[in-house]
């Protein structure tokens, strides 16, 4: 029984009877139209369901009321609360009567989403959305009853998570870590170690001097920026990576994955909607993400789908301007290479172009490089460093105050650490205040994981010839890469060789992300079921084979064209013969 009392007579009530239909309180419809003001503190009893109703209302009976009177002559007042006018109060003390014999306690009500940070409430995260928790749905179905699906297991396709998919670790990290973790094992005699055949020699060895560096235990604190001693190895790294360009350890830092340099990033430029931040389309869904929790602007740039996916940079100057134009200011461009989802690599001259815009706008470039050593035959990788060097060699002046930060990681590659949360960054022409700022930022968070900076270490110096390790390490990264590339290619070849579906050849990462035309009736289905036609395809997908794959549309898509991203990580080829088999009978069954 829900008792209201009614005060002034108020012009909303039309207004109020719109907002509460709206929200479908079918209980509090009747009485309200005829009360159109509503006095919260007089309910007196009232379910939850009802309360919370109500104070979806509140806000509206608020703006369109000329007095919200507060229940000061009701008997049973809220102790203590002296304006009842004031809406936090109303937020947090529900406004019934509790039989507790105590006329002084009332239980606070949980947080609403009403309550919470809308910034977190607008990101939206693809990787891990709406198709992959069906996989999860489906994975639980499968665990309870085996054969009431079409097929056995759940092929998570959706992520660059090679060690879900079975893709081994490398033994010599694992040796070298797992000495790390437990001390004791590098007090025993090194040749007992050895002659147990679980550790080589120059693991015991690298797992000393790595212990050395960072202090005695992975399990203390390091420096916010990361073991010195590690950054001396990732500037080595890049030195010999970049042909000698030189890289210095004062300019690494050690980061949880490249997820926490974005974020890091993003989080000290970003100064609000006056922000913009360039962005390839299609993108890795992490930057739209950041930036919407940073409540800045993305600003697209369109990669080129015919011409393999490349960089335009005459669009990204346009963009640039566009920004400016409209009072935003573009502070920062990301570039994603090789690119996730597209799997395309930059050229030099491409990289050029996009530092004489950075140049000429003051806008700070992101070089996410996670995929470096995920690259194809036929193809090389060029740092971003390394030609922002060669830019300034050639041109004195002109690219001196070019900011770029370049990231790297130990979730990919070979490595395919994801959980271990190993990453650096680089900063190369931020000011010493810049960067004090960052370490600051760095420092509130401690430190990165310390196994995490270990593995990094391990990841920029791998065994070299003449090491124990060495063999096997360079066997185990041969099979990994060549099995990627087999299955890329394959699937590649697949999709090129299907009705409606355009795949464009990848040259590294490990993602395809082929355009998909359907057919007018499926576009008609995906409709009807209130999904994009991406969308419908990829569930379909899902629960047709147990292939779990992410619609364009979480990454950012031309309007009008449908594509999906898959990874090829997952094992053997006998997946991608279920998807050809799965797309030909999508395709009869809705061919027009
Ligand atoms: C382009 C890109 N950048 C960054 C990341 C995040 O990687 P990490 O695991 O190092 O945080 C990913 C992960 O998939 C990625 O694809």
């Amino acid at each position: 029984m829900l008792s209201l009392s009614v005060k002034n007579r108020c012009t909303a009530s039309n207004c109020i009877t719109d907002i509460i239909k709206s929200y479908h309180i079918r209980t509090l419809t009747t009485s309200v139209k005829k009360m159109p003001y509503i006095n919260p503190p007089f309910i007196t009893t009232a379910s939850n369901t009802k309360l919370k109703a109500f104070r979806k209302v509140r806000p509206v009976l608020q703006r369109h009321s000329s007095s919200w009177v507060a229940g000061q002559s009701h008997s049973r007042s809220l102790s203590g609360q002296s304006s009842l006018n004031d809406l936090r109060h109303l937020n947090r003390f529900p406004h019934h009567t509790l039989k507790t014999g105590n006329d002084d306690f009332y239980p606070a009500e949980q947080l609403t989403l009403e309550d919470v940070n809308e910034n977190v409430l607008k990101a939206k995260y693809a990787v891990r959305g709406a198709i992959p928790m069906r996989a999860e749905e489906l994975k639980a179905q499968l665990e309870k009853d085996p054969q009431s699906l079409p097929f056995d297991k759940i092929i998570n396709a959706n992520i660059g998570n090679p060690q879900q998919l079975q893709q081994k670790p490398l033994t010599y990290y694992r040796q070298v870590l797992s000495l790390l973790q437990y001390p004791e094992l590098l007090n025993q005699n090194e040749q007992q170690l050895v002659d147990s055949k679980l550790f080589k020699l120059d693991a015991i060895k690298r797992a000393k001097s790595l212990m050395e560096d960072i202090g005695g235990s992975v399990g203390a604190y390091s420096s916010s920026q990361g073991v010195e001693g590690i950054r001396k190895s990732v500037a080595e790294f890049i030195t010999k990576r970049d042909d000698g360009e030189i890289s210095y350890p004062e300019d690494i830092f050690l980061t949880a994955g490249a997820s926490a340099a974005v974020n890091y990033l993003l989080s000290i430029f970003c100064r609000g909607p006056e922000t913009g931040v360039l962005i390839p389309i299609p993108q890795y869904p992490l930057y739209t993400a950041t930036l919407a929790l940073n409540n800045s602007q993305a600003l697209p740039y369109y990669l080129d789908e015919q011409s393999g996916w490349s960089t335009n940079p005459e669009e990204i100057e346009t963009v640039v301007k566009e920004a400016i134009q409209n009072e935003i200011k573009p502070t920062v461009l990301v570039v994603i290479n090789p690119g996730n989802p597209t799997g395309a690599v930059l050229s030099p001259e491409s990289v050029s172009q996009i530092f004489e815009v950075a140049a000429k706008y003051g806008t700070v470039v992101i070089a996410d490089e996670v995929y470096q050593e995920n690259i194809f035959p036929g193809t090389k990788f060029h740092s971003m460093k390394k030609i922002l060097r060669t830019l300034q060699r050639e041109h004195p002046g002109k690219f001196d105050n070019v900011q770029l930060a370049s990231l790297h990681s130990t979730s990919k590659g070979v490595s395919g650490e994801c959980g271990q949360r190993g990453g650096y960054m680089e900063l190369t022409g931020f000011s010493h205040e810049m960067r004090q700022v960052i370490l600051k930022l760095a420092s509130i968070s401690l430190c990165p994981v310390v196994t995490g900076q270990a593995l990094v270490d391990l990841m920029v110096r791998p065994p070299v010839e003449g090491e124990e390790s060495f063999e096997l390490d360079q066997a185990e990264r041969n099979s990994i890469h060549e099995k990627l590339i087999t299955r890329a290619m394959t699937l590649y070849d697949t999709f090129n060789s299907l009705e409606g579906i355009e795949c464009q050849k990848p040259q590294g990462a490990m993602y395809l992300f082929p355009k998909i035309d359907l057919p007018f009736k499926a576009v008609q289905e995906a409709r009807h079921l209130e999904l994009t036609p991406d969308e419908f395809y990829c569930k379909s997908l899902l629960e047709s084979t147990g292939i779990c794959t992410v619609p364009g549309s979480g990454f950012g898509q031309e309007p009008g064209t449908y594509h999906l991203r898959t990874t090829f990580l997952a094992p053997g080829l006998e997946w991608i013969k279920k998807w050809e088999t799965f797309h030909k009978e999508f395709f009869d069954q809705y061919r027009d």
